[in-house]
C-alpha cells in the first residue's frame, strides 16, 4: 500500500545515528521525530533550531555498546550507572569538581576527550529523549539524569 503522502513543505530523512526516519522542514530547516499532520511552517515558531551540550555518559551491561575507551567489557548494572552519574552530578552542582574535568575522567563517551563537548546539533541528530532534554535546558543549565540506549547522561547546555 503506497505511503500516505506528506504535506506541503516536508522532507523524509534518515537519521545516520539513530537509523530513525524524520521530517524536515525544508523552510525553517527544522526537524522533528514525529509525522506531520499539517502543511509546513514557513517560519520558525518552535524553540530554537540548534543547541550546543557536553554530556557526561556512564555506561552499563545493557548499553548499545558496553564498551568504551574507558573499560573494554562494561560490567556495572544500570543501578550503579545511574548511582555513579548522581555523584558526579552532585559533585558538579556543589562546585567541587567541574563539568568538564569529570567528563574528561569518567565519561564512557568517546568526546570525553573534549570535556563532553559534542558541538551544535539540531532535532533529529542524536537519540529522542537526549535531544528531548538537551533542547529544554536553558543555555548554562545541566539535566537530571537522561536515560538513553547508549546508558545514562547528564546533559550541559553551553549555547
Ligand atoms: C554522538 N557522539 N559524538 C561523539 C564525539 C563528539 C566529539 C568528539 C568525539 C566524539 C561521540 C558520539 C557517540 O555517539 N558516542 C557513543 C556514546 C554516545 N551515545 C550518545 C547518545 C546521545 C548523545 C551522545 C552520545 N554518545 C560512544 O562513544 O559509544
Amino acid at each position: 500500500m503506497a505511503e500516505e503522502e506528506l504535506p506541503s513543505g516536508w522532507e523524509k530523512r534518515l537519521s545516520r545515528s539513530t537509523g530513525q526516519h524524520y521530517y524536515l522542514n525544508i523552510y525553517t530547516k527544522e526537524s522533528q521525530w514525529d509525522r506531520p499532520d499539517k502543511p509546513a511552517e514557513p517560519v520558525s515558531s518552535s524553540g530554537p533550531e540548534q543547541v550546543q551540550c557536553s554530556h557526561l555518559l556512564v555506561k552499563h551491561q545493557h548499553s548499545r555498546r558496553p564498551s568504551s575507551w574507558r573499560e573494554e567489557e562494561i560490567t556495572r548494572t544500570k543501578e550503579e550507572a545511574l548511582d555513579l552519574i548522581k555523584s558526579y552530578r552532585e559533585q558538579i552542582v556543589s562546585g567541587r569538581a567541574s563539568f568538564f574535568e569529570l567528563a574528561q575522567k569518567y565519561s564512557d563517551c568517546s568526546s570525553a576527550r573534549r570535556g563532553g563537548e559534542l558541538g551544535l546539533f539540531a532535532r533529529g541528530a542524536m537519540q529522542r529523549p537526549f535531544e528531548q532534554a538537551a533542547f529544554a535546558l536553558k543555555v548554562g543549565e545541566l539535566s537530571e539524569p537522561v536515560t538513553t540506549d547508549s546508558g545514562i547522561h547528564i546533559i550541559l547546555r553551553t549555547a
